[in-house]
């Protein structure tokens, strides 16, 4: 079973108090955007209803990220001082100035901010987008027979570059259920869109990035197949996709800028688990999209995992 949240193979493993903070701040966030500001401001002043639930969510959370960042101070300053091997990771690098930053601006709360935006950037996107993916290669065995045929050619994880096929799945996954549904943009002043349409400042716009994966006539007749082939030219290669058209990683000056670390961590782990596991979705477990700003399974996903012959 995978869980509704995060990505794990066992159901055996604890419930973890962050990590449910975590997607209660994901579920409150998405209520902001269904009421009117007023409404969310005045409930978070007063401290009731989905605000509260948020406060608490918040308390924790931030607790979880003043632990992670105490401990990390303290090993960049170990590294520093007696020069021990610690781990490269991301915080540790900044706090031990490899990453250039200033150190004058590294205080807690800045650096609570930098951990808790890449968390929500990069944790559950990719655990929703390879849920769906599992779930999507299940049910479509010639795309799995396809992948499996790629993965015997192709080795080793630097080889990722040439895993077209894999590539190509992982982008119909993310046309069809990108793991950030909707946006939301909003104009600080008169502006004329694209489209034509002329909006006044201060406009809120909601965008369907999951409408714009199933709409005819961008995507054609086919648009509910799940095709990886639609991503792969004629030289075998991964097709140019223009970002206004497909938008799971949205499009512009405010892109995702882990889109290739994405994809680097989906296709290691996508490979990996289909190389060595047959997955078969357990029959009748409902399958429906979970309110949210981003796209889980509201259920999780059931499955058998057997050893691959
Ligand atoms: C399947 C995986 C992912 C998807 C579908 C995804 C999608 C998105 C989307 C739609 C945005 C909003 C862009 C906008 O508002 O115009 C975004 C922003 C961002 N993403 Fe990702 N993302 C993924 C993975 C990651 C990962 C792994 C990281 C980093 C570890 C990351 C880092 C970021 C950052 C830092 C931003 C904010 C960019 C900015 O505001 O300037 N994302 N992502």
């Amino acid at each position: 079973m995978l869980p509704r949240y995060g990505f794990r193979l066992s159901i055996e493993l604890p419930s973890l108090p962050y990590a449910d903070a975590f997607d209660v701040i994901e579920q409150v966030i998405l209520y902001r955007h269904c009421v009117p500001a007023t409404v969310w401001k005045f409930q978070r002043w007063v401290g009731i209803g989905e605000e509260r639930k948020m406060r608490q969510a918040q308390e924790c959370f931030d607790g979880f990220l003043e632990e992670i960042i105490r401990v990390k101070r303290k090993e960049a300053l170990d590294k520093k001082e007696m020069e021990t091997v610690v781990d490269d990771d991301f915080l540790t690098m900044i706090l031990s100035g490899e990453a250039g930053i200033d150190q004058g601006k590294l205080t807690d709360g800045f650096l609570r901010d930098v951990v808790f935006n890449l968390l929500v950037a990069g944790r559950d996107t990719i655990a929703a987008a390879l849920s769906w993916f599992f779930w999507l290669v299940a049910k479509n065995p010639n795309v799995e027979e396809k992948i499996l045929k790629e993965l015997d050619q192709v080795m080793g994880k630097e080889e990722l570059n040439k895993m077209v096929y894999l590539h190509g799945a992982m982008c119909e996954t993310l046309r069809l259920y990108p793991s950030v549904p909707y946006e939301h943009k909003q104009s600080i002043e008169p502006d004329v869109l694209p489209s034509g349409h002329a909006i006044d400042g201060n406009t809120r716009i909601l965008l369907s990035i999951f409408s714009m994966g199933r709409m005819e006539e961008i995507w054609g007749v086919d648009w509910m197949d799940f095709k990886p082939e639609r991503w792969i030219s004629k030289k075998m290669v991964v097709s140019h996709m223009p970002a206004y058209k497909f938008t799971a990683f949205m499009a512009g000056p405010r892109t995702c800028l882990g889109r290739k670390i994405a994809f680097v961590q989906m296709k290691a782990i996508a490979s990996c688990v289909l190389r060595r596991f047959k997955i078969e979705v357990v029959d009748g477990h409902p399958m429906v999209p979970d309110a949210s700003i981003l796209m889980f399974m509201k259920y999780g996903l059931k499955v058998r995992v057997s050893y691959r012959a």
